[in-house]
């Protein structure tokens, strides 16, 4: 991997097309996570797991106690090319083909997440020790914009991606994704946080000089977006009351389901095509088998996004009555870790409509096999796009009225404009 990434210090091109430090030999898709093992130095059977976390505690001793003392990196030292060779090997296509003969998105969230971890390790390499004594962990997905061409799985697709931003122990990580002869197809922006070699302390990351203004603008814009994640975390409806225009909007719909024919705030009638919220949850449950961990012994972020997304396909499909289309991916926050071997509950239901749009927002929560405490760990946001006009959402309570709120300031945050959205199939 390492001698690979100096061939991207002699093959320069845009960074805007993904693809400044093109290597004539991109990673395979399989190599990323053998890559990762290999950088992390795990074990390839559950068995071994405990001998391989112990070996990691060895590692401790290399992480430096300020950040000031680690080399600074560049944007090019990160940047990775990697192959999904879905035209070439027809047996890796059955494991990322739809029954509508498109591409499973949820497969693709799940490389997304390993390529951003393999990145991260490219910014932080350690020419001295063979293992890295960071553990590096998706502490967010910014957002995900598909943009507008359909995803074939009869052809290759390839993703790129590089650090764009770093603070002391979190980095930014932007990945692209191209088809048909490079066409961009995806944007992401991913946040990943070091950790000790334990996965158990912070720990520091090298620093990132951005080389020329392109990099330069890309850096502000990591600035920008932490400001942009602080701002709208201090304003969310769990801490601080919706603003007047927003209460306006509650009252409003408060109004519209008040039975005209009796003087009453308790007797409510739905409008003509609408739908109440409450009747579009869908809920999940799953095992979380050692098959499902990352190279931490936790449970991958790419399997409870897939997990995720999928749910939230379902319910965008079964409230719309047709083939919806995920358009944007937005604040995926992983606040806790899931440890092997926990119950995974995922709820989800659809928060905002308009138009074509429906806005779906899945609760993650688990516990153990021995406890029966529910434990937050993540909450998703998903955009969708139906191919038909859909109903109208209703809240009945104050607690539904917040989730309509939150999903509309979601929906209103996505970043490429409405019209731009039309006709590409991306199905789970
Ligand atoms: C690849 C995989 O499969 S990983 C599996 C999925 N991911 C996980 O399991 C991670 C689960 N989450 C966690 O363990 C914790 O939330 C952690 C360790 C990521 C963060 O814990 P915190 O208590 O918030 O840590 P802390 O306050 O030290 O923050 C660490 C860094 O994360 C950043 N951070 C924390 N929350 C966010 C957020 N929502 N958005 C952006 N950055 C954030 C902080 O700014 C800080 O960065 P800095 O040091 O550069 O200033």
């Amino acid at each position: 991997l390492w001698t690979l990434n100096k061939g991207l210090l002699t093959h320069g091109r845009g960074l805007s097309q993904g693809s400044q430090y093109k290597i004539s030999e991109p990673l395979h898709i399989h190599q990323v996570r053998d890559k990762l093992r290999e950088i992390v130095g795990v074990s390839t059977v559950w068995r071994d797991h405990v001998k391989a976390m112990e070996e990691r505690k060895l590692l401790h001793s290399f992480l430096p106690k300020s950040q000031k003392v680690l080399p600074p990196r560049k944007m090019r030292d990160s940047y990775i090319e990697v192959l999904l060779p879905l035209g070439t090997d027809p047996e890796l296509r059955d494991k990322y083909v739809t029954v509508q003969n498109t591409v499973r998105f949820g497969r693709i969230l799940e490389d997304l997440d390993s390529l951003g971890v393999l990145v991260c390790y490219m910014h932080n390499h350690n020419h001295s020790t063979k293992m890295s004594p960071l553990s590096i962990v998706t502490v967010l997905v910014d957002k995900i914009d598909m943009c507008k061409h359909s995803l074939s799985p009869e052809q290759d697709i390839k993703f790129t991606g590089h650090v764009s931003w770093v603070g002391n122990t979190s980095m930014e990580v932007k990945m692209k994704m191209f088809q048909e002869k490079y066409w961009p197809v995806l944007d992401a922006t991913f946040v990943m946080v070091a950790r000790d070699s334990e996965n158990k302390g912070p720990a520091f990351v090298n620093p990132l000089i951005p080389e020329n203004k392109e990099e330069e603008e890309l850096f502000k814009q990591g600035e920008l977006n932490k400001s942009r994640r602080i701002a709208f975390s201090t304003s969310s409806l769990l801490k601080v009351a919706p603003s007047s225009e927003e209460r306006n909007i509650i009252h409003e719909l408060f109004l519209t389901t008040l039975d005209p024919k009796t003087i009453s705030f308790q007797s409510r009638i739905l409008p003509p095509k609408a739908v109440w919220m409450e009747d579009t949850k869908l809920k999940s449950l799953d095992i979380c088998h050692p098959q499902e961990r990352n190279v931490f012994n936790r449970i991958f972020g790419g399997f409870l996004m897939r997990k995720a997304y999928e749910l939230a396909w379902a319910t965008a499909c079964s409230f719309g009555g047709s083939r919806p289309y995920v358009v944007t991916v937005d604040d995926i926050m992983f606040q806790k870790p899931v440890e092997v071997g926990s119950l995974l509950f995922l709820s989800s239901q659809v928060c905002f409509t308009q138009d074509n749009y429906i806005q779906v927002r899945v609760h993650s929560e688990v516990s153990s096999l021995d406890s029966r405490e529910h434990m937050t760990t993540n909450v998703f946001h998903f955009t969708f796009m139906s191919e038909k006009e859909v109903p109208l959402i209703f809240p009945k309570t104050y607690g539904e009225s917040m989730l309509y709120l939150d999903g509309q300031r979601h929906f209103k945050s996505m970043s490429t404009p409405v019209t731009l959205k039309k006709d590409y199939p991306v199905e789970p």
